[in-house]
């Protein structure tokens, strides 16, 4: 090194040593006087601390004590420095300047050190010149003394325009009044760092600066003027700005948490203002319940990642409770080192309460998009289907429910057609575990403010304990294979026991159809004899020869035909139970052949004389009056009193309509069984129209017509275009439109084809279609043009009224 080198050096005596220096006073570069001055090229010093190389007063000039203080920025005045070399320490008399650099984040990011020999005014503006930033120093007249290159160009001002002019002629600024902060630190001796104010360039646009201001000391540490110094910070700015705009609340910090910026919806959503939180630690400020080692702005740092729409609980200013989504990622400086992190987060209180609402109501809801993709799904809901909402969300509702009306049957689709909401349907779904669930649901389309379909939401209720409930129910409505609730059956229910355990003949009354035989079996099956034949004759289906041999059967030789025995019904009986049906039809030669066995539990096969012993219950049954026939002489009067010894009166099916709606579930669910059909049950329209016809032929009719409507229900509810003439008559539907089945339909297409089936029923007349829809005269004029809906007959998307 050269030993030589003092302040008396010819170079040194011409220029300035400059060093610049990184946040932790490291250098990181200097020029060929620092090289000089030291005898230690760049290679060697690069990545030392200045710390090492001055001494102040004797003391090491510690910088980072210096940067850390509020005035720091303050310039050491002259001083007699130390520098200190690899062998010796040796003064040197210099004016040492040290002029921090910032970040674009405000951050104090390192400082340039400059070594000033005497030549003061050359000197002074040399180093001037070699800042990067602009300065500008005035007298206490405010008077401008000093204008660097930079301050130069950035306000496109000459210095010799200036100097020596008032700056407020000069930068006639609205701060200028008040708020000029030159002035403020040469008054109050106070320094300001980076302030952002508007000034006019002198071709007379307005542009962003940040602006520094210190005073300015003489030797004697007397304040004679100030000094700023600046940048155009119209692209900081302009990221400020977009910041502050953001509707998300956005702040970043730096690599040791310290919160370098807070926008305006960080303020709102948190209660806190920028200005108490810059320069604070961040888990000071959100309190959150992942701050600590679960951090995700501390992770997105250290592990250069991003982490996307994490929910977590933050701390307001009031210590109230936010619920946020955050977004994290690391910041890069221009050079791609990573200088911070940026979060981003969103308060979900609405949404949480939205769905906190949800989740309280006792009825499974769900939503769905124009997809049929599920959209929400309340926790009811997941404890009914037993499918969590992660793997509900996004799924095709039917892939969730497998509901017997999923596909064309589906309530939302039923409820766009009908333009009314279906509400309290029966159904079943198949849960998680394939069981099937009984529930009841209701359903309508979900529209936009402008009345646009968006999708639909749908609740439902387990009606498990409610079916098992019915189920119950139901049994006191059922004795046997007897389903009845009226007044009269569930009388007869009460006794039907004790007459079945009775031996006693009973004769059954009723039109044809009321279930007679249903009554003479379900008196069998209650009975003792349960476990021997029942055997059943219809009376009137056999002519009165065949009817006698059929009965008691005949010997060989008997009559022409008769080449061997046969055995009768009663003989087939034996034990059991004899149903005569149509007795009131019995000839007077089999009436009194039946009126001994009933006597004398004796009877006499045909072409025998041997009698033969009887022990079987009878039971019979007419639709006949017989007590009319006895009147007549048709009937023997002793036969009518030996089976009338127990009546059972069927009343018709008019006289007790309440049992339709019982009678035609259980004939569906018969059919559904027999036939594999899902039809789950009879629409409201169609059951009225069954509750309002007389059926002369009773229950047996009733169910000719659930049969019947099973033929065209193909699934879902049994409709009344699905009953039999005349019942269907005026609910036939244009089938082709009404229910095409040629796969998944969306709700777009649903709409279209409601549309199109309400304009045709209302004539492609728009009031009337409207008033069916519950839509306005502007919403379907939008969708008649959206679907490129035509009226077939006049070409015309619309028609005037
Ligand atoms: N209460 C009821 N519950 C369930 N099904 C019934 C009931 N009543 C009648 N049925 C059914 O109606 C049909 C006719 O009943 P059933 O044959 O017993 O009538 P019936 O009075 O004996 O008729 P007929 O006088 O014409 O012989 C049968 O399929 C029967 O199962």
């Amino acid at each position: 090194m050269n030993k030589n080198l003092s302040r008396e050096h010819p170079v040194f005596q011409n220029t300035l040593a400059v060093f610049s220096l990184d946040r932790d006073c490291r250098i990181i570069g200097l020029n060929k006087n620092a090289e000089l001055l030291t005898g230690r090229p760049l290679g060697e010093l690069f990545g030392k601390s200045m710390d090492e190389l001055l001494l102040f007063k004797g003391q090491t000039v510690n910088l980072a004590e210096l940067f850390s203080q509020a005035d720091w920025e303050q310039s050491l005045s002259r001083q007699s420095l130390l520098l200190q070399t690899d062998q010796e320490i040796r003064p040197i008399d210099v004016l040492a300047t040290v002029t921090p650099l910032w970040d674009r984040h405000r951050a104090l990011c390192g400082a340039l050190v400059t070594l000033d020999s005497t030549n003061e005014s050359l000197y002074h503006q040399l180093l001037l010149d070699s800042v990067s930033e602009g300065v500008l120093t005035v007298n206490r007249d405010m008077e401008i003394i000093s204008f660097n290159r930079a301050a130069e160009a950035i306000t496109g001002w000459k210095t010799e325009e200036i100097l020596g002019k008032n700056c407020q002629d000069v930068f006639p600024e609205e701060l200028c009044e008040n708020g000029c902060l030159i002035r403020s630190s040469i008054e109050r001796e106070q320094s300001f760092a980076a302030q952002t104010v508007f000034m006019t360039h002198k071709d007379g646009r307005f542009f962003p600066l940040s602006l520094t201001s210190s005073p300015l000391y003489d030797l004697n540490g007397k304040v004679i003027g100030g000094v700023q110094t600046f940048h155009d910070c119209s692209d900081s700015l302009n990221n400020a700005l977009i910041l502050a705009s953001v509707a998300d609340g956005v702040f970043t910090i730096d690599r040791n948490r310290t919160i370098t910026s807070f926008n305006r919806a960080a303020e709102s959503i948190t209660g806190w203002k920028q200005e108490e939180v810059i320069g604070k630690p961040c888990n000071e400020i959100f309190h959150s319940s992942v701050c600590g080692s679960d951090c995700m702005l501390m992770k997105a740092i250290d592990r250069n990642n991003m982490y996307i729409d994490r929910s977590i609980f933050i701390k307001g200013k009031a210590g109230n409770s936010i619920p946020v989504t955050i977004s994290s990622a690391p910041l890069f400086d221009d050079f791609g080192n990573i200088i911070g992190g940026i979060e981003t987060f969103r308060d979900n209180t609405s949404s949480i309460r939205e769905s906190l609402i949800l989740d309280s109501i006792a009825d499974g809801v769900f939503t769905v998009d124009r997809n049929w993709n599920i959209t929400s799904f309340n926790r009811a809901a997941e404890e009914i289907t037993g499918w969590s909402r992660e793997d509900a969300m996004g799924m095709s509702c039917s892939d969730i429910f497998h509901s017997s009306i999923c596909g064309k049957n589906c309530a939302i689709a039923e409820s766009l057609y009908s333009g009314k909401p279906v509400a309290n349907r029966s159904i079943t779904i198949r849960n998680s575990q394939g069981e099937k669930v009984p529930i009841s649901i209701s359903a309508a389309p979900l529209t936009d403010h402008e009345g646009n379909i968006i999708g639909g939401v749908e609740t439902f209720r387990d009606l498990t304990a409610i079916t098992s409930l019915r189920q119950q129910l139901s049994q006191k409505y059922t004795f046997d294979a007897i389903i009845s609730k009226s007044a009269a059956m569930q009388r007869l229910f009460n006794i039907l026991p004790e007459i079945a355990r009775s031996p006693s003949t009973v004769l059954i009354l009723g039109e044809s159809g009321t279930g007679k035989e249903l009554v003479a079996r379900a008196l069998y099956n209650a009975s003792e004899r349960k476990d021997k034949p029942f055997v059943v004759v219809n009376c009137a289906a056999l002519p009165e020869t065949l009817l006698e041999s059929e009965l008691f059967g005949y010997k060989a030789g008997a009559f022409t035909d008769a080449r061997k025995d046969k055995i009768g019904r009663f003989a087939a009986a034996e034990g059991g139970t004899l149903f005569l049906d149509e007795i009131g039809d019995i000839p007077g030669a089999v009436q009194v052949k039946l009126l001994r066995v009933l006597q004398e539990k004796v009877y006499e096969p045909l072409g025998s004389n041997t009698p033969v012993k009887a022990d079987v219950r009878i039971i019979t049954a007419t639709n006949r009056n017989l007590q009319a026939l006895v009147k007549e002489g048709a009937f023997r009067d002793d036969l009518f009193y030996r089976l009338n010894v127990v009546k059972i009166n069927l009343p018709p099916l008019r006289e007790r309509k309440e049992d339709i709606p019982l009678l035609i579930d259980h004939f569906i669910k018969k059919y559904s069984a027999q036939q594999g059909k899902d039809i789950v049950g009879i629409s409201s329209g169609a059951l009225a129209i069954l509750m309002r016809y007389d059926y002369p032929g009773n229950i047996r009719e009733l169910e000719n017509i659930v049969e019947y409507s099973f033929i065209l229900c193909e699934g879902g509810y049994i409709q009344p275009q699905h009953l039999p003439e005349p019942f269907a008559a005026g609910f036939e539907q244009p089938a082709s439109r009404a229910v095409q089945d040629d796969g998944p339909q969306t709700l777009e297409e649903i709409e279209k084809q409601a549309i199109i089936l309400s304009l045709e029923r209302n004539r492609w007349r728009k009031m009337a279609t409207c008033r069916e829809l519950a839509i306005s005269k502007d919403t379907l004029r939008r969708k008649i043009e959206r679907y490129g809906i035509h009226n077939p007959l006049t070409g015309e998307a619309e028609q005037e009224e």
